[in-house]
């Protein structure tokens, strides 16, 4: 397999090394358009290969998409993070233009490509994703709900005082401060649910921190995460290599499922070869119902601004 991840800054070389330390891809390119800035990436990466033990081979280009010619899988993570106190919303007037021409030049010399979409605002960048390359919805994925579940589970477990691998807990909608929607109702403990063992006060207080989770890390780091955001998209990588089939929430194009039409965002599909093999419809409650149309609404504002 061969994937390419465009901007190799912080989560772009994160999810780099995720998916070189796996093993499970020939090749991975990575491109940015600050000269040298990929390639310097790449040689420190690949200087890891005998320390961490793995044959993939990185290389940075820098804005040469010749070099990513025949991907299978290309990530896009090029444009600006948030600062303290910025919501994602707010990058749109530059990331827009980027990911645009960015997806552009990646069909140009892959026509077979699943791109996954990781610049913010990302339902938006996504929706603009399938825009810009008229890509079978199934092709272009949108990352967020990954992270932002593994965020949730992170909390749950901090919670309830066991082990994350204790816990299992979904994130579905917008991948916004405000937009997301952890599925307490749903999560459970080794299968027993969540609210056996807090409060509702403690669960209504985990669903509160895991919304603004990337927000608490911007604050304490000056800019926006990245190892979790890199583990995030590799594990999809992998998903998509292995023919996995495994189930993440995602950001997919809607054409009624949820009762939602073209529009992006965040719920349960099966990812595998062929990226998005399916979407899943859970049953939702009507509490649930009404914060995702909600959520819908906040994200279609923000594609309004396209
Ligand atoms: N979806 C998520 O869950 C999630 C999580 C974390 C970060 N993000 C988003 O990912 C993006 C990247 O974050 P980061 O922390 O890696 O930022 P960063 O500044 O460290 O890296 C971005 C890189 O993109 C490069 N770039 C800019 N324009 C480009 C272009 N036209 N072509 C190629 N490269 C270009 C920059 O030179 C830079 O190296 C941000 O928009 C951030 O908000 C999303």
């Amino acid at each position: 397999m061969k994937v390419t991840v465009v901007g190799a800054g912080a989560v772009g070389a994160s999810c780099a090394e995720y998916i070189a330390i796996k093993n499970f891809a020939e090749e991975v390119v990575l491109v940015d358009i600050k000269e040298g800035f990929a390639e310097g990436k790449a040689m420190d990466l690949m200087q890891c290969a005998s320390l961490n033990g793995f044959d993939t081979k990185i290389t940075g280009v820098t804005n040469d998409y010749s070099k990513t010619a025949d991907s299978d899988v290309a990530v896009i993570t090029s444009g600006i993070p948030r600062k303290p106190g910025m919501t994602r919303e707010e990058l749109i007037s530059t990331n827009a233009g980027i990911v645009k021409q960015v997806a552009e030049n990646l069909i140009k010399n892959s026509p077979n490509v699943t791109i996954i979409v990781v610049s913010n605002p990302m339902d938006t960048m996504a929706y603009l994703a399938h825009k810009a390359t008229n890509l079978p919805k199934n092709k272009i994925i949108g990352m967020g709900g990954a992270l932002d579940s593994a965020r949730f589970k992170y909390r749950l477990a901090e919670a309830l005082e066991c082990p994350a691998s204790d816990v299992d807990g979904m994130v579905i909608g917008g991948h916004s401060d405000t937009g997301m929607i952890p599925l307490t109702r749903l999560a459970t403990r080794n299968s027993v649910p969540v609210s056996k063992f807090i409060s509702n006060d403690k669960l209504e207080n985990v669903k509160e921190e895991t919304k603004v989770g990337g927000a608490t890390l911007t604050k304490l780091l000056g800019t926006s995460a990245w190892y979790a955001p890199g583990a995030a998209v590799s594990a999809m990588v992998h998903a998509i290599a292995n023919d996995s089939k495994k189930m993440f929430p995602c950001s997919c194009l809607l054409e009624g499922e949820y009762g939602l039409k073209d529009i992006s965002i965040g719920v349960p599909a099966i990812i595998g070869k062929n990226g998005i093999e399916e979407i899943v419809e859970i049953e939702l409650d009507d509490a649930e119902k009404a914060k995702l149309n909600e959520s819908a609404e906040a994200v279609r504002k923000t594609n309004g601004l396209l």
